[in-house]
């Protein structure tokens, strides 16, 4: 056990799928899952075990932002032998090709925070995916005959940003989205020698205020949800 997961060793399957918002865990473990079994619930941070089409696999909250994640990975990595986190996040487009419910695949993710700044290195680190993971991912959204788009994002450390036009910077250095999380995962599993890979779904544009419907945001989620548990097969 730790101060945030009350998770037996053992209970957590190698491969944890990672949304940030832990309903969408629930949400993961009853529609797509079997055999379903609640490992955590500290801080309602649900985390759950179960298979998908036989392979077993865990699905936990992360919460908001890379100070959250990077306690949950930690955790997971460290303690719980975990050996693959595959977040499974929303995003805003930067990208102006990029539409709502578009997928994005994170193969980096650059930052504004201070993370890296704990390994005390002699320059700036890239926060780079899994390879491996990346590939099946791809392969998967192939295979479903989803359109996904690969390449940098944005781990903001803020969600509202005083400086508004801030977010055209780095469009005009190709990041494709922002989100809160991916950098703290992926450095975090640099550090320990794992895997991590960040699969997003927009739910929101920088380029158009467009409104999205629960309903749409599901439907969107499952696409994303489905590349990665697909993904976990191959
Ligand atoms: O939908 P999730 O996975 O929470 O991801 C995004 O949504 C949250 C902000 O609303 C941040 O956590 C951001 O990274
Ligand atoms: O972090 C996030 C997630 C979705 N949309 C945003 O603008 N930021």
């Amino acid at each position: 056990m730790t101060p945030h997961n009350e998770a037996n060793r053992g209970d957590i399957k190698k491969t944890v799928l990672m949304p940030g918002d832990p309903l969408r865990a629930k949400y993961i473990a009853e529609n797509f899952l079997t055999d379903v079994k609640q490992f955590n619930a500290v801080r309602n941070m649900l985390g759950f075990s179960g298979k998908y089409k036989g392979k077993e696999l865990s699905v936990m909250g992360s919460g908001m932002g890379i100070p959250s994640i990077g306690i949950y990975a930690h955790e997971l990595y460290e303690k719980y032998d975990v050996e693959n986190i595959i977040r499974v996040g929303s995003c805003g487009a930067y990208n102006k090709d990029l539409k709502l419910f578009d997928l994005v695949i994170a193969m980096g993710a650059s930052s504004d925070s201070n993370f890296a700044h704990q390994f005390n290195l002699p320059g700036t680190i890239s926060a780079i995916c899994d390879f491996d993971l990346l590939r099946k991912a791809v392969i998967s959204a192939e295979k479903l005959d989803m359109n996904v788009k690969v390449g940098n994002v944005f781990s903001s450390d803020v969600f509202y940003n005083n400086n508004e036009d801030e977010w055209k910077r780095w469009e005009d250095m190709g990041i494709l989205a922002v989100e809160m999380e991916s950098y703290g995962l992926y450095l975090t599993a640099q550090k320990l020698g794992k895997k991590a890979l960040t699969i997003l779904t927009v739910s929101d544009s920088f380029h158009m205020k467009e409104q999205t419907t629960p309903k749409e945001r599901e439907k969107s989620f499952n696409d994303m949800i489905l590349v990665a548990l697909e993904s976990c097969l191959i």
